[in-house]
């Protein structure tokens, strides 16, 4: 009788602008993977420590117990045998040998889940990120709303007056805008919006 193989393992990758839900996506993922009873390890780069230095945070404080490392690599010494999924955010971080660690621990047989940027400030393809689409078995590109005109943002407006492509910040160092309202070059951030629908 026909066997459904147990012991395949696969990448997932979740992209998108800043502020899109890629971080959201990845908790709710791990969250529904420890609810199947199983083992998950989740890594992010030491170099993230916007709103923590070991924890995965979204932009909406939803947090996830992750060990920072410097290397992909590192994820071989800290990896549990037990381990049957592992998780990785801002994936963008990590150099080239990132893809070869992800393909290394799918063939192993571990569900590989990956959130990170596609484009940096600029619009560019941020490397690893095609790399990882092209390995990838099931891609999920998600997508912010542009705080100038409300449309769909797939784009990351940078707000600060700085060339280098590894800048991290968070609000006020970037905003999302949509392929329109989007600038490469760095400009001022958009005023808030002064409608009072979310106050008590
Ligand atoms: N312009 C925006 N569009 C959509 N969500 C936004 C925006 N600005 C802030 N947010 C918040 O960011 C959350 C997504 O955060 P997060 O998952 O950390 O995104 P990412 O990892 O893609 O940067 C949203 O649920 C929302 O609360
Ligand atoms: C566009 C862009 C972003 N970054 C940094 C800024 C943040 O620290 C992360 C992205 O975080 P998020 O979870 O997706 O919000 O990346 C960068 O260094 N360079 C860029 O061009
Ligand atoms: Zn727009």
């Amino acid at each position: 009788m026909y066997q459904i193989p147990k012991d395949i393992g696969w990448i997932e990758v979740i992209c998108g602008s800043m502020f899109s839900g890629k971080t959201e996506e990845l908790i709710r993922r791990v969250k529904r993977a420890v609810y199947g009873k199983q083992t998950v390890q989740v890594f992010k780069p030491k170099l993230d420590n916007r709103y923590d230095e070991t924890q995965v945070v979204s932009h909406s404080q939803l947090k996830l117990t992750s060990v920072a490392i410097e290397r992909a690599e590192e994820i071989f010494h800290h990896l549990s045998p037990r381990t049957q999924v592992v998780g990785i955010d801002e994936v963008q971080f990590f150099g080239s040998e990132v893809v070869a660690v992800c393909e290394a621990l799918a063939h192993r047989g571990l569900r590989v889940i990956v959130a990170g940027l596609d484009q940096d400030y600029q619009g560019r393809p941020f490397e690893p990120m095609p790399q990882l689409l092209a390995v990838a078995e099931y891609v999920t590109k998600q997508l912010a709303i542009c705080v100038v005109c409300g449309n769909p943002a797939h784009r990351s407006q940078r707000l600060v007056d700085r060339g280098e492509r590894v800048v991290v910040g968070a609000a006020g160092a970037y905003e999302a805008r949509c392929r329109k309202c989007h600038r490469a070059e760095p400009t001022e951030a958009t005023p808030p919006q002064t409608l009072d629908l979310f106050k008590d």
